[in-house]
């Protein structure tokens, strides 16, 4: 049995044509069932649905043997134990620094202030700002980040940014980019060389769709 972690919604959603490509049908749609492990059109292939942050911990003691994760996931996750192949190219965005329109971002930044960020993302957070020379104090936040700098938790926000639309639905500016952000095939280190002849041509056939959409 080959099983592939996936996230509900854009993830799921932008996996389904690599899938296809693989010959892999999911029986059925996830926002459409409560189910948390879905069959598909091949006997030996199946699909759980996870949160997107919990996925590399499923692949990481193989009880996934793939699954797709956001780069924004993976950095956070660290990536013990994990093989990851492919930038599917999938789920793109920016992870950003935002704030509050009108507050000066650079100017507290060129007085040395201490400042709040409120972000999902700390691990990459606190490197961003350490390798600025910046002092933060970092409060985790689970979602919604946009919010904390609208009621004085903090100064500014490290979160995604696709449209931008949220910021401004927020009265948010972004100024500064941290990174691209996509998302990667990960695959269980030891399930690929157990399941090598099995996992091979799934990958394989991830790799040439995302080849073909790249001319
Ligand atoms: N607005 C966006 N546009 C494109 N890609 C995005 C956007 N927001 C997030 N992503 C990417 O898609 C991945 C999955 O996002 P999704 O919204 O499904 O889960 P989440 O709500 O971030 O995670 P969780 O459910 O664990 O809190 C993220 O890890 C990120 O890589
Ligand atoms: O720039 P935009 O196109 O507006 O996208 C940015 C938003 O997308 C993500 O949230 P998501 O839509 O995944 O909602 P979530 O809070 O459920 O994660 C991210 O956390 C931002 O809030």
């Amino acid at each position: 049995m080959i099983t592939i972690a996936l996230s509900k919604g854009r993830i799921f959603e932008e996996t389904l044509p690599l899938l296809a490509a693989a010959g892999i049908v999911p029986s059925e749609a996830p926002e459409s069932s409560r189910k948390l492990i879905i069959g598909t059109n091949l006997e030996n292939v199946r699909l759980i649905i996870v949160r997107a942050t919990d996925v590399p911990t499923y692949v990481q003691y193989g009880a996934a043997d793939l699954g797709i994760a956001g780069k924004d996931v993976l950095l956070e996750h660290g990536g013990a134990g994990l093989y990851l192949p492919l930038d599917l190219d999938i789920a793109k965005c920016r992870l950003m620094v935002a704030v509050q329109n009108g507050f000066d971002y650079e100017g507290a930044v060129k007085q040395g202030a201490r400042l709040r960020i409120a972000t999902k993302y700390t691990e990459c957070a606190r490197e961003h700002f350490a390798s600025k020379g910046v002092h933060v104090d970092l409060i985790k936040l689970y979602g919604s980040m946009e919010l904390a700098p609208l009621v004085g938790l903090a100064d500014a926000i490290v979160d995604l940014v696709s449209t931008g639309s949220t910021l401004k639905a927020n009265n948010l500016v972004a100024v500064e980019d941290i990174r691209e952000i996509s998302s990667r095939l990960v695959v269980n280190q030891a399930a690929l060389k157990l399941k090598h002849s099995q996992l091979q041509p799934i990958i394989d056939a991830f790799a040439a769709t995302v080849a073909a959409r790249q001319v």
